[in-house]
């Protein structure tokens, strides 16, 4: 058995070196961390494998009469502390791999803000943006009904991801209530909030972001005065991570999306880009920026770089040229193992993607909760929460870093896995 550990983690540490797709790089960081707690072998072949995997092929009526087959997926990492809990993201380049990193990602990013739950995701092989609102109705409501027996309050809690919104998660519930003749307002997170929604969850991902960077400069002694920040991706956690650094005082000066980027060196009107954005359905075109190369835009000088788009964008390739001190990762995986390495070389602080985008789930927890007792909190409220659960979690991280002489991914990684672990050994693995 030790044998095997000591395979697995050499290879762990050669992977470290090279590109990975998300899965194998979730892996690798999986592995790497367990070396360092010295975790048994045990335990560590529970939590390197997905609990469950479940994989759906559905027809849906299109508007023209055709009959499309659509594949869903959802991957339940690890339900030892909770519920399994996740987004669900509609792309299409959707793929188990990619959903069963996401996943794991959830388990431990539950873990390191130590919430009551455990991690899944989902997904659907489509396009969004080519099908009208008819078809991703019908869509939604055949992918919930495959999964009736999967999701469930005290189951499996889906949430928003890339291209799902409030009222993906409308459809959700209301499927799922026809189907179990009742209403269940718990079954999703990141409803509108006159179905159960909970006040402060739309922006709460782009808030734990904007916590995370406030956290990051207080530790390394900067101001956010001094402070220019470069996004890419100007969806739900970019537009709103933007929005907050800019009330803060920070000046965003760059913007990257998919169909090109902004520049503004004394920088941008983020209010008014996203009312632009919101009538034109895009970011092009904005007058009160120029127009700029989105990838020339991650290695563009800033000291705040905030990846908040997809998986695999600071690789190797470009890893070096990053000029930015600190990296805050609002998206999922933005960032490959091989490009940790050089990062770490050149002295970048890292906030990782399951410290800083957990902010999301934080207040998802929070909306569960409210639905369960049938009383709301004021918006406040929920902000004062993941506030100090944000930062109580940085600390949390940080210390761990220091501790055990880690850079601050594989600090996350280590004391997620810790809880988890400790947790499934608790409560034994005898059927
Ligand atoms: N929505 C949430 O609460 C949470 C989301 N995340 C992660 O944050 C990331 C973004 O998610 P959301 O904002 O929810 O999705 P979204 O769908 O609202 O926004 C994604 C944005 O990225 C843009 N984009 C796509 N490809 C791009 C490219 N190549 N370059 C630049 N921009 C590009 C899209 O046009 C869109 O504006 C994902 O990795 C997601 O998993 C993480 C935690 C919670
Ligand atoms: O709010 C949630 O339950 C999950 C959000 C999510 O998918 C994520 O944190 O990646």
């Amino acid at each position: 058995m030790a044998a095997l550990v000591e395979v697995e983690q050499t290879k762990a540490e050669t992977a470290l070196e090279k590109e990975l797709n998300p899965w194998e790089a979730q892996a690798a960081r999986f592995d790497f961390a367990a070396k360092k707690l010295d975790l048994d072998t045990g335990i560590w072949k529970v939590l390197s494998q997905p609990a469950r995997e479940i994989i759906v092929h559905f027809p849906v009526m299109m508007d023209d009469g055709r009959i499309e087959v659509f594949t869903g997926f959802r991957v339940q990492h690890s339900v030892a502390r909770g519920p399994a809990k996740g987004g669900i993201r509609y792309a299409p380049d959707v793929n188990l791999d990619e959903i069963r990193a996401l996943a794991s990602w959830m388990t431990w990013k539950c873990a390191v803000v130590n919430i009551p739950f455990g991690g899944a995701k989902g997904g659907v092989i489509c396009d969004p943006k080519k099908m009208s609102q008819g078809e991703l109705e019908r869509m939604t409501r055949r992918y919930t009904a495959e999964m009736i027996e999967v999701f469930g309050p005290e189951k499996d809690v889906p949430a928003p991801d890339v291209n799902t919104n409030e009222q993906t998660m409308a459809w959700i519930m209301d499927t799922y209530s026809m189907h179990m003749r009742q209403t269940v307002t718990s079954v999703v997170t990141g409803k509108p909030i006159n179905i159960g929604g909970s006040r402060g969850r739309s922006a709460a991902t782009g808030r734990g972001v904007s916590i995370a960077c406030d956290q990051a400069l207080n530790y390394l002694g900067m101001k956010p005065a001094d402070c220019r920040v470069i996004i890419q991706g100007f969806g739900n956690v970019g537009s709103n991570a933007a929005l907050l650094l800019r009330q803060k005082g920070y000046s965003v000066i760059g913007i990257a999306e998919w169909d090109g980027g902004l520049f503004n060196a004394d920088g941008i009107d983020i209010p008014a880009l996203a009312e632009h954005r919101k009538k034109s359905g895009s970011i092009r075109g904005f007058a009160g920026a120029t127009e700029a190369i989105s990838d020339e835009l991650l290695t563009t000088a800033c000291e705040i770089l905030i990846p908040a788009a997809h998986e695999n964008v600071i690789t190797s390739r470009n890893a070096g040229a990053v000029k930015a001190k600190i990296l805050v990762e609002g998206a999922n995986g933005p960032t490959t193992p091989a490009a940790d390495v050089i990062l770490e070389k050149s002295g970048v602080f890292v906030v990782p993607d399951i410290l800083a985008n957990a902010g999301g789930v934080t207040a998802s927890y929070f909306e569960w909760v409210q639905d369960r007792m049938g009383y709301f909190w004021t918006e406040e409220e929920v902000n004062d929460r993941l506030d100090r659960l944000m930062v109580q979690s940085f600390i949390d991280v940080i210390r761990y870093a220091e501790d055990h002489g880690v850079n601050n991914r594989i600090a996350a990684y280590m004391l997620a896995i810790d809880r988890v672990a400790y947790t499934t050994k608790q409560r034994g693995i005898y059927a």
